[in-house]
């Protein structure tokens, strides 16, 4: 028998949410998922990596604790109690979705859901069929080499069964390994970090970059330039040589942590049967409704490779559902995401980094200040937190903005706020900020920003 729905939702991440409101708004709604409901971001995604950062704050402020001329030791965390408290968070969060997936009416289908024809989904050994599909699986890590000899990706560290390492080689020198690195170091497992390039976080703006490389190496031991050559396994734990600009070298450590990117979950649901055809990459393109070339089958967060942020999967979630019980009909707007980078130091962005402007021909104003307009930061007894504003001299808007700094997501709220309001760097120079707020680094950068662009008019 063909169960017939109003509205499928396929993957029981961000988009639970979805599901969950269009129930309660009356509609008919499946809900398929194979595996914990609440998908990456609560299971093994950003809730328990940034549970650990509070961890890292901790061991650091400790560690540190001799720049405020104060006289303490650090002798070390309790790692089984951390990750017991992570594991007991992750524990819950199946529970706490099924409770409200059940509530709000949703029929909840457990089993891979993959299609056998035109808007049909077969999953859990039932055969459903609905107007409208949304496509809401999610990505993977991408797949380690050397899996066979018990290498992790993150998803073995959430939940993290048996001992935490008792040191860590992380290949990779994207989001996170540099989250994670930045953990392990502070709590005290020795961390190399290896990457193939000669510079870590690819896509952040280089000036930011440099500041990160200079502190994040104060603790994590870095490797660049760093091609994996081979990798073995004994008692004693792993042994990795790789290919340098110095020769070859060969890395020991008890634990191997590949943060290598991710995947799209997209080739076990057999879209050709439904006319879909994912880009070479295996993301499914949509257009500016989040709609797929089939009408009325839409894909959101991770699977349609816009932004790959869970912010962002929240916000498609939203639209959609706008646009399903609201009637909403423009498309989406999503010029003001920014993203955060918790590790240590924390690095927060948005818009343009200056390397694409300069591609794109872009004319722009850049200021690249440090924070010590602000007394807080002076108490930190740290200097090189800084910003990068990068603004254009024909209308004052905002193409992008670099911080590297403490609470640095926090602060680039302001930004995203103006961005999103009216984008004009005038605006934040015109504000009265809080003194001596962490935010006073922005007013400096954005008065300076307003001098730049008369300087560029008056050439
Ligand atoms: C370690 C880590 C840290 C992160 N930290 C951050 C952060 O700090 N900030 C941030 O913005 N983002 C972060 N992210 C990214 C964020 O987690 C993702 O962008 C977000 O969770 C994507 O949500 P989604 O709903 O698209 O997919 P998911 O949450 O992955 O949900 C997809 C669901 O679909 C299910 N599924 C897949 N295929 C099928 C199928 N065939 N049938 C049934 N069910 C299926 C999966 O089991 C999963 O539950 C992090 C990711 C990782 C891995
Ligand atoms: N704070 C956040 O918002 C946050 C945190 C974690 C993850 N995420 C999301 O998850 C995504 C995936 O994170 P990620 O760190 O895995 O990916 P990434 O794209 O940030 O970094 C991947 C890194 O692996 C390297 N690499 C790729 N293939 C390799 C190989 N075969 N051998 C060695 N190195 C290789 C790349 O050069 C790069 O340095 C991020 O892009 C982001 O969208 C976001």
């Amino acid at each position: 028998m063909i169960e017939s729905y109003d509205l499928i939702v396929l993957g029981g991440g961000r988009a639970a949410n979805l599901a969950i409101a269009a129930a309660k708004d009356g509609w008919k709604v499946a809900l398929i998922e194979r595996d914990r409901l609440g998908g990456t971001c609560p299971n093994r995604g950003c809730v328990p990596s940034k549970l650990l950062v509070g961890f890292a704050d901790a061991a650091r402020h400790v560690r540190e604790a001799g720049r405020h001329f104060i006289d303490a030791d650090y002798h070390g965390a309790d790692l089984r109690k951390i990750f017991a408290s992570v594991n007991e968070y992750i524990a819950g969060v199946d529970g706490r979705y099924q409770g409200r997936v059940g509530d709000a009416g949703v029929t909840l289908v457990r089993g891979e859901g993959r299609f056998t024809g035109h808007k049909r989904i077969e999953a859990g050994g039932r055969i459903l069929t609905a107007e409208k599909i949304v496509i809401a699986t999610g990505s993977r890590p991408n797949p380690p080499p050397y899996a066979d000899l018990g290498v992790w990706t993150s998803d073995d560290l959430f939940p993290l069964a048996g001992d935490p390492p008792r040191s860590l080689l992380v290949i990779g020198g994207g989001v996170i390994a540099c989250e994670m690195a930045a953990f392990f170091a502070a709590v005290g497992v020795g961390t190399t970090l290896a990457v193939r390039k000669d510079r870590l976080l690819g896509k952040e703006d280089p000036d930011i970059e440099r500041v990160f490389q200079q502190e994040f190496g104060k603790y994590v031991r870095l490797c660049f330039g760093a091609s994996l050559v081979d990798l073995s396994r004994s008692e004693d734990g792993f042994a990795a040589t790789f290919e340098t600009h110095e020769g070859e070298v060969t890395q020991v450590a008890d634990r191997v942590l590949f943060a290598i990117g991710r995947t799209p979950n997209s080739e076990s649901l057999d879209l050709a049967e439904t006319g879909i055809r994912p880009d070479e990459k295996g993301f499914i393109p949509v257009n500016e409704h989040l709609e797929t070339i089939v009408s009325g089958i839409y894909a959101t967060g991770d699977v349609n490779g816009r932004h790959m942020l869970q912010h962002a999967a929240a916000q498609e979630v939203h639209f959609l559902r706008q646009k399903f019980l609201k009637g909403r009909t423009g498309p989406i707007d999503d010029a003001a995401i920014g993203h955060g980078i918790f590790s240590h130091p924390e690095v927060a962005s948005i818009g343009k980094t200056e390397e694409e402007l300069k591609e794109r021909g872009t004319p722009y104003v850049a200021v690249f200040e440090d924070w010590l307009a602000s007394a807080r930061v002076e108490a930190m007894r740290i200097d090189y937190p800084r910003v990068k504003l990068l603004v254009s001299p024909e209308d004052h808007s905002i193409l992008g903005c670099h911080l590297i700094g403490p609470e640095a997501s926090t602060l680039l709220h302001q930004v995203i706020t103006v961005m999103k309001l009216k984008n004009d760097v005038r605006e934040l120079a015109e504000t009265i900020f809080v003194h001596p707020a962490l935010n006073e680094c922005l007013l400096a950068a954005a008065v300076k920003a307003v001098d730049e662009v008369k300087k560029f008019r008056k050439k």
